[in-house]
């Protein structure tokens, strides 16, 4: 299974700044990066165009959306579908991250149906889930995995593609706060996502990557990848310089 290392640029970043980022990304990585890593840029929509034609060509590196609307085409001002993004050389995109669920109002089941339709059209889908701090003191950590895994898997089948299949832990309290998820934490909420792909997708539950997020940065990422279950990391504030990132991706 290679190792996901996947930058979220949010909504930060002109168009010369994305693209002169992506150039010293390809500079720092290009002829870098192991067989078994894939690096995953997934900008702005203003700079997918621009960033996409920078890693064009160059193994391993990816680019992606950070988040489209399940359907075709079609009166959705502001929206993006998954044509577009494929259009523009994207592979992968998100769906349901964090934001999008707690600023935005995304339900479960909305994100489900995004997930389900980004695959029917040929994306790879990371799919985020994770607890807030309230919930985690109330001890209902396992219970909001499912919860999203179930609502966010409702329609995907054993049949999927595990390439194409991606599941991010990211803990809402850990995202852009500094305060990185323990050890501890890490293992026990992957095990949790691990055991629950496998009941909802048998086998193929066990070759889909789970992915942590949540102030993954230079100096921690190395032992949080060593950690069970850690198939790669999305990185949000620390993607955000070429120089950091790189570490991040090689580390
Ligand atoms: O998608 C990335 C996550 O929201 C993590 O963001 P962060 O690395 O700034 O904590």
């Amino acid at each position: 299974m290679k190792k996901l290392m996947a930058a979220n640029w949010k909504m930060f970043k002109t168009h010369e700044e994305g693209v002169a980022t992506a150039h010293e990304l390809v500079q720092l990585v290009s002829g870098r990066l192991p067989d078994d890593r894939e690096m995953l840029v997934i900008p702005p929509f203003t700079l997918l165009h621009g960033v996409g034609q920078v890693l064009a060509g160059h193994k391993g590196m990816l680019l992606g959306g950070e988040n489209f609307y399940p359907a075709d085409q079609g009166a959705f001002t502001g929206e993006i579908c998954p044509d577009q993004l494929l259009d523009l050389g994207c592979t992968f995109a998100l769906a349901g991250h964090s934001e999008r669920r707690h600023i935005l109002g995304e339900t479960d089941d909305f994100v489900g149906r995004k997930v389900a339709f980004g695959l029917e059209k040929g994306l790879a889908v990371i799919l985020c889930i994770g607890e807030t701090i309230e919930e985690r003191r109330q001890g209902r950590v396992e219970e909001v995995l499912f919860r999203q895994l179930d609502k966010g898997l409702s329609g995907v089948t054993r049949a999927v593609d595990p390439d194409r299949m991606v599941v991010a832990y990211e803990p809402v309290w850990a995202i852009g706060t500094g305060e990185v998820a323990g050890p501890e934490e890490i293992i026990q909420a992957h095990g949790v996502v691990r055991s629950r792909l496998v009941n909802l997708l048998g086998e193929t539950g066990n070759n889909i990557r789970i992915l942590y997020g949540g102030s993954v940065k230079p100096d921690n990422c190395a032992s949080i990848l060593a950690l069970d279950n850690v198939d790669g990391v999305l990185v949000g504030g620390a993607s955000l310089k070429a120089e950091s990132f790189s570490r991040i991706v090689l580390a």
